[in-house]
């Protein structure tokens, strides 16, 4: 075998496939890329999909032994696709006639490798080239204005891939807004451990985002003292579109009709009015039905998240700053709310040029734009809304869920860029394989092995599906499972129940008391934020006695209420 050659094609060759005899069983592995001289198109780059070996020719001593002295003879076949070479205008082209067989294989060099595949971004350092010590390399232009999903079964390494393209973004000063369901992400404000040789295989140091980040919380400080700041919502001037939105299903068109006849009248006595402005105006109604209404308006004026002092959008979307909304705390429903309310004031504020441009992070998208079928949610239309027009504003969408099969479709076919790990759902595979150029049971035999750290790169800037060993993370990675075995050994037991003459819990236990939370002590001094809320505007007179069951969103938020 000629020198640095790695094996010959042999048997029947094809334009689009061949097959190579391998010289040395250590110098080609499945996925490995080759190159292959072609007599009308010169250097060709293919891929190795698959290798079996075979030998007939050991002897039943060996057999019987466990052991082969002689292996030369294996016969090891890989079976190769060719993805092609760049023409003079830059063009991928394949081979119109077939490879011939006895021609030399080689390993493909890093020029070539990069040529054809289209690796020539020069922004993004998000991990290697599976295999190859290549540098993958994104534009960021590309991933941010053509939206990006990162997909995976649970524990395969969406949320810290994800932390890998976000620390690239700020590294760059890209704004980012996150919305965080399990409080994932506030550990990018932590410089990950030390691990020299990663960092150097990889070519990045650790690093803490902290001047960057802010953790905003829409539930309070008692239940995530961990958040920097609160956020809520406008609650000034609602309309009757505004407050349905909140909670869609619970109001009737009778109840509407009621809310709309209330803000009428408040709008012709004043020009500013508030939730309690509005409850009182409903409680002037004749009707039986006044009661819900101001039953389900008190509900949403009990969770908070209205303020007369709402968070600016041009607070959370700054350049080189990282707002993360971490929803620790908040139930579902309230949550598709504030993201439908949160990326409506983005995208307004977005095409009016308000705030710079940036990227939207959805975690666990599957819950805020649910695919048809699945279950509904006032967050997915303007979801859609910016994955079909964000691009011509600036604004672009990182899509994360281990569900794609739940995800919105209209969503998801946006993505410009996929990063997919393990996944093993044969209806996300299914999703994945449907919404996907290029992607073919080869791709989907490929996705369902995939290793933890390892992703299938689909872009449209890079010409086949690759696989990306993910870089290691700059900052700490926070989405650790919970080690439930060392928990139950460590853990102190919770206190006993208590007995019948206990005397009763005193009146306010913090964390579950979210309508008055307790004030903060002198050792923890409040922010500006937290007073405005902590202390709402002085309510009007009651519209009727207050229930002593404290409301349904109250109680499914906080459990059995008092
Ligand atoms: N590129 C990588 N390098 C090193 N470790 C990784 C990498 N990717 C993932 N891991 C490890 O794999 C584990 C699971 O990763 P991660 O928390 O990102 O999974 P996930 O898919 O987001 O899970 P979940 O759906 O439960 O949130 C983590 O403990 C992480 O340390």
């Amino acid at each position: 075998m000629v020198r640095g050659s790695v094996g010959v094609i042999f048997g029947e060759t094809g334009t689009l496939e061949f097959k190579m005899l391998v010289s040395d069983s250590t110098a080609v592995y499945r996925g490995a890329y080759i190159k292959a001289w072609h007599e009308t198109d010169g250097w060709v780059l293919a891929q190795v999909i698959n290798i079996t070996r075979s030998s007939e020719s050991f002897t039943i001593e060996e057999a019987k032994a466990g052991q082969r002295k002689d292996k030369s003879d294996d016969r090891i076949v890989a079976e190769v696709i060719v993805i092609g070479t760049r023409d003079k205008e830059g063009m991928l082209r394949s081979p119109t006639i077939p490879f011939s067989p006895g021609d030399l294989i080689y390993i493909a060099d890093e020029g070539l490798i990069r040529s054809v595949l289209g690796l020539l971004g020069q922004d993004m350092n998000i991990g290697l080239l599976e295999g190859t010590g290549i540098k993958v390399q994104l534009s960021v232009n590309s991933l941010v204005q053509k939206h990006c999903s990162i997909l995976a079964k649970t524990g395969s390494g969406k949320s810290y891939t994800a932390a890998v393209i976000l620390e690239e973004l700020m590294d760059r000063d890209i704004p980012l807004l996150i919305i965080d369901p399990h409080s994932e992400y506030t550990s990018l404000k932590m410089q990950g451990p030390d691990d020299p040789e990663a960092f150097k295989k990889y070519g990045v140091t650790p690093k803490s985002y902290a001047d960057r980040v802010t953790v905003y919380t829409p539930a309070n400080k008692a239940i995530n003292p961990d958040a920097d700041e609160t956020f809520r919502l406008n609650g000034m001037n609602l309309t009757v579109k505004d407050l349905t939105s909140i909670f869609p299903d619970n109001f009737s068109t009778t109840h509407t009709g009621i809310l709309y006849e209330a803000i009428q009248s408040l709008r012709a006595e004043m020009e500013t009015y508030t939730i309690d402005d509005i409850i009182f105006a409903v409680g002037n109604d004749k009707s039986k039905a006044k009661w819900s209404v101001i039953s389900m308006l008190e509900n949403i004026r009990d969770t908070d998240i209205l303020s007369p002092n709402p968070t600016p959008i041009e607070a959370l979307v700054r350049k080189g700053k990282v707002a993360i909304l971490d929803f620790k705390g908040v139930p579902p429903d309230m949550q598709s709310m504030i993201v439908a309310q949160l990326c409506l004031n983005l995208f307004e504020a977005r095409k009016l040029d308000r705030v710079p441009p940036g990227m939207l992070v959805i975690e666990e998208a599957h819950n805020y734009a649910p695919e048809k079928g699945f279950s509904k949610t006032v967050s997915t239309d303007i979801l859609r809304t910016i994955a079909s027009e964000g691009r011509k504003f600036g604004l672009g969408m990182m899509v994360i869920s281990q569900r794609p099969a739940r995800i919105d479709k209209n969503v998801l076919s946006q993505c410009g860029t996929q990063i997919i790990m393990k996944v093993t759902n044969p209806n996300d595979l299914k999703a994945i394989s449907k919404g996907l150029e290029g992607v073919n049971s080869y791709v989907e035999d490929e996705l369902m092995r995939l290793p933890a750290g390892v992703a299938m790169l689909v872009s449209n800037d890079i010409e086949r599906p690759i696989l990306v060993d993910i870089r290691i993370r700059r900052s700490k990675h926070g989405g650790e499972s919970v080690n439930v075995l060392m928990a139950a050994q460590t853990q102190s037991l919770p206190p006993p129940p208590p007995v019948a003459n206990a005397p009763p819990l005193p009146e306010e236990t913090p964390v579950l008391r979210k309508t008055a939370p307790p004030l903060p002590s002198a050792a923890e001094p409040a922010t500006i934020e937290e007073n405005r809320v902590s202390a709402p505007p002085p309510k009007r007179k009651p519209s009727r006695p207050p229930k002593n069951d404290g409301g349904k969103l109250f109680t499914r938020i906080f459990g059995g209420g008092k």
